[in-house]
Protein backbone atom coordinates (compact mmCIF):
# COMPACT_ATOMS: atom_id res chain seq x y z
CA UNK A 1 0.00 0.00 0.00
CA UNK A 2 2.35 2.69 1.12
CA UNK A 3 6.22 2.21 0.44
CA UNK A 4 8.95 4.49 2.09
CA UNK A 5 12.39 3.81 0.11
CA UNK A 6 15.25 5.71 1.81
CA UNK A 7 13.80 8.55 2.03
CA UNK A 8 16.24 11.34 2.78
CA UNK A 9 16.21 15.23 3.71
CA UNK A 10 18.69 17.37 3.57
CA UNK A 11 18.46 21.16 4.54
CA UNK A 12 21.79 22.23 3.57
CA UNK A 13 24.29 20.33 5.74
CA UNK A 14 21.84 19.12 7.63
CA UNK A 15 20.37 15.85 7.09
CA UNK A 16 16.70 15.44 8.28
CA UNK A 17 15.60 12.14 7.17
CA UNK A 18 18.76 9.98 6.28
CA UNK A 19 17.66 6.96 4.02
CA UNK A 20 14.43 5.79 5.92
CA UNK A 21 12.62 3.24 4.84
CA UNK A 22 8.89 1.44 5.94
CA UNK A 23 6.38 -0.97 4.56
CA UNK A 24 2.68 -0.31 5.27
CA UNK A 25 0.85 -3.39 3.86
CA UNK A 26 -3.36 -2.56 4.92
CA UNK A 27 -4.45 0.78 6.31
CA UNK A 28 -3.09 1.05 10.32
CA UNK A 29 -2.78 3.43 13.09
CA UNK A 30 1.30 4.28 13.12
CA UNK A 31 2.50 6.18 15.59
CA UNK A 32 6.02 8.15 14.72
CA UNK A 33 8.07 9.09 18.26
CA UNK A 34 11.48 10.32 18.89
CA UNK A 35 12.96 13.73 20.02
CA UNK A 36 12.60 16.82 19.22
CA UNK A 37 14.75 17.58 16.05
CA UNK A 38 14.37 13.58 15.15
CA UNK A 39 12.45 14.36 11.38
CA UNK A 40 9.46 13.13 12.06
CA UNK A 41 7.52 16.58 10.91
CA UNK A 42 9.91 16.17 7.84
CA UNK A 43 8.71 12.95 7.43
CA UNK A 44 5.42 13.83 7.23
CA UNK A 45 5.43 16.51 5.00
CA UNK A 46 7.30 14.53 2.70
CA UNK A 47 4.82 12.03 2.35
CA UNK A 48 1.73 14.69 2.07
CA UNK A 49 4.29 16.52 -0.74
CA UNK A 50 4.55 19.82 1.51
CA UNK A 51 8.32 19.65 1.07
CA UNK A 52 10.60 17.84 -1.51
CA UNK A 53 12.58 14.80 -0.56
CA UNK A 54 16.44 14.71 -1.46
CA UNK A 55 16.39 11.47 -2.34
CA UNK A 56 14.06 8.42 -1.82
CA UNK A 57 10.72 7.32 -3.13
CA UNK A 58 7.36 7.12 -1.99
CA UNK A 59 4.73 4.20 -3.48
CA UNK A 60 1.10 4.44 -2.75
CA UNK A 61 -0.58 1.29 -4.46
CA UNK A 62 2.13 1.35 -6.74
CA UNK A 63 2.00 5.04 -8.03
CA UNK A 64 5.75 7.06 -7.72
CA UNK A 65 4.41 9.83 -5.31
CA UNK A 66 7.45 12.33 -5.60
CA UNK A 67 6.72 12.12 -9.90
CA UNK A 68 3.66 13.46 -9.49
CA UNK A 69 3.25 17.30 -10.56
CA UNK A 70 0.11 19.60 -10.99
CA UNK A 71 -3.33 18.61 -11.11
CA UNK A 72 -2.22 14.51 -9.57
CA UNK A 73 -0.06 16.06 -7.09
CA UNK A 74 -2.77 18.11 -5.75
CA UNK A 75 -5.21 15.04 -5.36
CA UNK A 76 -2.36 13.44 -3.96
CA UNK A 77 -2.72 16.36 -1.08
CA UNK A 78 -6.25 15.60 -1.16
CA UNK A 79 -5.65 11.75 -1.06
CA UNK A 80 -3.14 12.25 2.28
CA UNK A 81 -4.98 15.08 4.87
CA UNK A 82 -2.76 16.88 7.02
CA UNK A 83 -3.67 17.65 10.52
CA UNK A 84 -1.37 20.18 12.51
CA UNK A 85 -0.44 20.99 16.40
CA UNK A 86 -1.66 24.16 15.68
CA UNK A 87 -5.04 23.13 13.61
CA UNK A 88 -4.90 26.22 11.39
CA UNK A 89 -8.60 26.78 11.22
CA UNK A 90 -10.02 30.11 10.01
CA UNK A 91 -10.66 31.66 14.19
CA UNK A 92 -13.37 33.83 12.93
CA UNK A 93 -15.12 31.87 10.41
CA UNK A 94 -18.14 29.84 11.84
CA UNK A 95 -17.45 26.18 12.31
CA UNK A 96 -19.17 24.37 9.29
CA UNK A 97 -17.35 27.01 6.85
CA UNK A 98 -14.21 25.82 7.82
CA UNK A 99 -15.26 22.41 7.38
CA UNK A 100 -16.34 23.02 4.19
CA UNK A 101 -13.20 24.48 3.26
CA UNK A 102 -11.93 20.66 3.20
CA UNK A 103 -13.37 20.27 -0.35
CA UNK A 104 -11.50 23.75 -1.78
CA UNK A 105 -9.19 21.54 -3.41
CA UNK A 106 -12.76 20.28 -5.52
CA UNK A 107 -14.24 23.85 -5.95
CA UNK A 108 -14.02 27.36 -8.66
CA UNK A 109 -12.17 29.86 -6.41
CA UNK A 110 -15.37 32.00 -6.96
CA UNK A 111 -17.44 29.62 -5.27
CA UNK A 112 -15.27 29.30 -2.67
CA UNK A 113 -14.74 33.21 -1.79
CA UNK A 114 -18.75 34.09 -1.63
CA UNK A 115 -18.83 30.51 0.99
CA UNK A 116 -21.29 29.09 -1.85
CA UNK A 117 -21.25 25.44 -0.62
CA UNK A 118 -23.74 22.88 -1.94
CA UNK A 119 -26.20 21.80 0.23
CA UNK A 120 -25.63 18.17 -0.15
CA UNK A 121 -21.56 19.28 1.17
CA UNK A 122 -23.25 21.34 4.07
CA UNK A 123 -24.91 18.42 5.01
CA UNK A 124 -21.71 16.37 4.87
CA UNK A 125 -20.38 18.28 6.50
CA UNK A 126 -23.04 18.80 9.69
CA UNK A 127 -22.83 14.88 9.73
CA UNK A 128 -19.50 14.57 10.07
CA UNK A 129 -19.31 17.09 13.11
CA UNK A 130 -22.22 15.02 14.76
CA UNK A 131 -20.08 12.23 14.14
CA UNK A 132 -17.32 13.72 16.06
CA UNK A 133 -19.50 15.13 18.72
CA UNK A 134 -19.45 18.98 18.38
CA UNK A 135 -22.27 19.16 15.68
CA UNK A 136 -23.83 21.74 18.95
CA UNK A 137 -21.29 24.12 17.90
CA UNK A 138 -21.11 24.00 13.88
CA UNK A 139 -22.84 28.14 13.70
CA UNK A 140 -19.67 29.48 16.94
CA UNK A 141 -16.85 30.97 15.39
CA UNK A 142 -13.91 28.52 15.40
CA UNK A 143 -12.33 30.76 17.73
CA UNK A 144 -14.83 30.04 20.52
CA UNK A 145 -14.23 26.74 20.84
CA UNK A 146 -11.56 24.78 23.24
CA UNK A 147 -8.81 23.44 22.07
CA UNK A 148 -9.67 19.95 21.65
CA UNK A 149 -12.74 20.72 19.81
CA UNK A 150 -11.07 23.14 17.60
CA UNK A 151 -8.62 20.21 16.82
CA UNK A 152 -11.97 18.17 16.40
CA UNK A 153 -13.13 20.36 13.63
CA UNK A 154 -9.86 20.20 12.01
CA UNK A 155 -10.18 16.37 11.97
CA UNK A 156 -13.99 16.89 10.14
CA UNK A 157 -12.25 19.32 7.74
CA UNK A 158 -9.75 16.90 6.76
CA UNK A 159 -12.68 14.11 6.20
CA UNK A 160 -14.51 16.45 3.81
CA UNK A 161 -11.59 15.36 1.66
CA UNK A 162 -12.41 11.80 1.79
CA UNK A 163 -8.88 11.09 2.42
CA UNK A 164 -7.48 7.78 1.87
CA UNK A 165 -4.55 8.67 5.11
CA UNK A 166 -4.29 10.78 7.44
CA UNK A 167 -0.82 12.27 8.85
CA UNK A 168 -0.99 14.66 11.82
CA UNK A 169 1.50 15.85 13.42
CA UNK A 170 1.80 16.10 16.54
CA UNK A 171 -2.16 16.58 16.23
CA UNK A 172 -2.48 16.62 20.57
CA UNK A 173 0.79 18.82 21.90
CA UNK A 174 -0.72 21.89 22.40
CA UNK A 175 -4.49 20.02 24.49
CA UNK A 176 -4.64 19.24 27.98
CA UNK A 177 -5.29 15.31 29.19
CA UNK A 178 -8.51 14.93 28.54
CA UNK A 179 -9.11 17.16 25.39
CA UNK A 180 -5.61 14.64 24.12
CA UNK A 181 -7.75 11.59 24.76
CA UNK A 182 -11.06 13.08 23.11
CA UNK A 183 -9.10 13.48 19.90
CA UNK A 184 -6.82 10.61 20.08
CA UNK A 185 -9.94 8.16 20.16
CA UNK A 186 -11.67 10.40 17.47
CA UNK A 187 -8.59 9.13 15.27
CA UNK A 188 -8.40 5.81 15.88
CA UNK A 189 -12.45 5.46 15.50
CA UNK A 190 -11.94 6.99 12.12
CA UNK A 191 -8.95 4.41 11.42
CA UNK A 192 -11.34 1.32 12.48
CA UNK A 193 -14.60 2.21 11.08
CA UNK A 194 -13.58 3.79 7.83
CA UNK A 195 -10.25 1.63 7.09
CA UNK A 196 -7.93 5.02 6.88
CA UNK A 197 -4.53 4.93 7.30
CA UNK A 198 -3.86 7.52 9.94
CA UNK A 199 -0.26 8.65 10.55
CA UNK A 200 0.73 9.98 13.62
CA UNK A 201 3.71 11.78 15.10
CA UNK A 202 3.57 11.58 18.89
CA UNK A 203 5.22 13.12 21.74
CA UNK A 204 4.38 10.84 24.31
CA UNK A 205 5.26 6.92 24.37
CA UNK A 206 1.91 6.07 26.26
CA UNK A 207 0.10 7.71 23.54
CA UNK A 208 1.61 5.81 21.17
CA UNK A 209 1.51 2.46 22.73
CA UNK A 210 -2.16 3.40 23.51
CA UNK A 211 -3.26 4.24 20.32
CA UNK A 212 -1.87 2.97 17.54
CA UNK A 213 -0.87 -0.84 15.79
CA UNK A 214 2.81 -0.19 15.03
CA UNK A 215 5.29 2.06 16.38
CA UNK A 216 8.31 3.93 14.23
CA UNK A 217 10.62 5.53 16.06
CA UNK A 218 13.27 8.15 14.45
CA UNK A 219 16.36 9.48 16.03
CA UNK A 220 18.64 11.77 14.11
CA UNK A 221 17.00 11.20 11.22
CA UNK A 222 17.37 7.75 10.79
CA UNK A 223 14.62 4.82 11.62
CA UNK A 224 16.16 3.50 14.63
CA UNK A 225 12.75 1.51 15.91
CA UNK A 226 9.58 -0.04 14.10
CA UNK A 227 7.72 -2.53 15.81
CA UNK A 228 4.75 -3.73 17.89
CA UNK A 229 3.29 -1.13 20.93
CA UNK A 230 4.69 -4.47 23.16
CA UNK A 231 7.95 -4.40 21.66
CA UNK A 232 8.73 -0.54 22.70
CA UNK A 233 10.49 -1.35 26.01
CA UNK A 234 11.68 1.05 28.30
CA UNK A 235 15.26 -0.41 26.63
CA UNK A 236 13.48 0.59 23.23
CA UNK A 237 12.42 3.70 24.27
CA UNK A 238 15.79 5.03 25.68
CA UNK A 239 17.72 3.91 22.20
CA UNK A 240 15.18 5.89 20.28
CA UNK A 241 15.39 9.39 22.84
CA UNK A 242 19.39 8.50 23.00
CA UNK A 243 18.99 9.09 26.57
CA UNK A 244 21.46 7.05 29.39
CA UNK A 245 20.73 4.86 31.80
CA UNK A 246 18.80 7.33 34.03
CA UNK A 247 16.27 7.63 30.79
CA UNK A 248 12.77 7.85 32.74
CA UNK A 249 9.43 6.80 30.78
CA UNK A 250 7.85 9.67 32.39
CA UNK A 251 9.93 12.24 30.70
CA UNK A 252 7.99 11.72 27.40
CA UNK A 253 4.86 11.34 29.04
CA UNK A 254 3.71 14.61 29.51
CA UNK A 255 0.21 12.75 29.39
CA UNK A 256 0.57 10.85 32.36
CA UNK A 257 1.88 13.53 35.00
CA UNK A 258 -0.59 15.83 33.21
CA UNK A 259 -3.52 13.37 33.89
CA UNK A 260 -2.68 12.88 37.80
CA UNK A 261 -2.47 17.00 38.10
CA UNK A 262 -5.37 17.20 36.44
CA UNK A 263 -7.04 14.04 38.92
CA UNK A 264 -5.74 16.37 42.01
CA UNK A 265 -7.55 19.33 40.50
CA UNK A 266 -10.81 17.84 39.63
CA UNK A 267 -10.14 15.93 43.05
CA UNK A 268 -9.70 19.30 44.85
CA UNK A 269 -12.86 20.87 42.75
CA UNK A 270 -15.28 18.07 43.88
CA UNK A 271 -13.65 18.31 47.76
CA UNK A 272 -14.48 22.36 47.05
CA UNK A 273 -18.37 21.61 45.73
CA UNK A 274 -19.30 19.23 48.93
N1 LIG B 1 12.65 24.35 6.70
C1 LIG B 1 13.76 23.94 7.33
N2 LIG B 1 14.95 24.51 7.06
C2 LIG B 1 16.09 24.08 7.66
N3 LIG B 1 16.13 23.07 8.55
C3 LIG B 1 14.97 22.47 8.86
C4 LIG B 1 13.73 22.87 8.26
N4 LIG B 1 12.74 22.06 8.75
C5 LIG B 1 13.34 21.22 9.63
N5 LIG B 1 14.66 21.45 9.69
C6 LIG B 1 15.63 20.71 10.50
O1 LIG B 1 15.47 19.34 10.26
C7 LIG B 1 15.59 18.57 11.45
C8 LIG B 1 14.33 17.75 11.67
O2 LIG B 1 13.27 18.64 11.97
P1 LIG B 1 11.77 18.14 12.18
O3 LIG B 1 10.93 19.34 12.40
O4 LIG B 1 11.39 17.22 11.07
O5 LIG B 1 11.92 17.29 13.51
P2 LIG B 1 10.77 16.77 14.49
O6 LIG B 1 11.18 15.40 14.91
O7 LIG B 1 9.46 16.91 13.85
O8 LIG B 1 10.94 17.77 15.71
P3 LIG B 1 9.79 18.40 16.68
O9 LIG B 1 9.27 17.26 17.49
O10 LIG B 1 10.55 19.41 17.49
O11 LIG B 1 8.77 19.02 15.77
C9 LIG B 1 15.89 19.56 12.56
O12 LIG B 1 17.29 19.60 12.74
C10 LIG B 1 15.39 20.88 12.01
O13 LIG B 1 16.12 21.95 12.53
Amino acid sequence: MLRIESLTKRFGANTAVDAASFTVDAPRMIGIIGASGAGKSTMLRMISRLTDASEGRILFDGRDVLQLRGRAKRAWQSDCAMIFQQFNLVPRLDVVSNVLHGTLGQRSTLATMFNLFPREDIHRAIDILERLGIAEHAAKRAEALSGGQQQRVAIARALMQEPKMILADEPIASLDPMNAQTVMEALRRIHEEDGRMVIANLHTLDTARRYCDRVIGMRLGRIVFDGTPAQLTTGAARDIYGAGADFSEDATSTEIRDRDLYAEAALRDAEATV
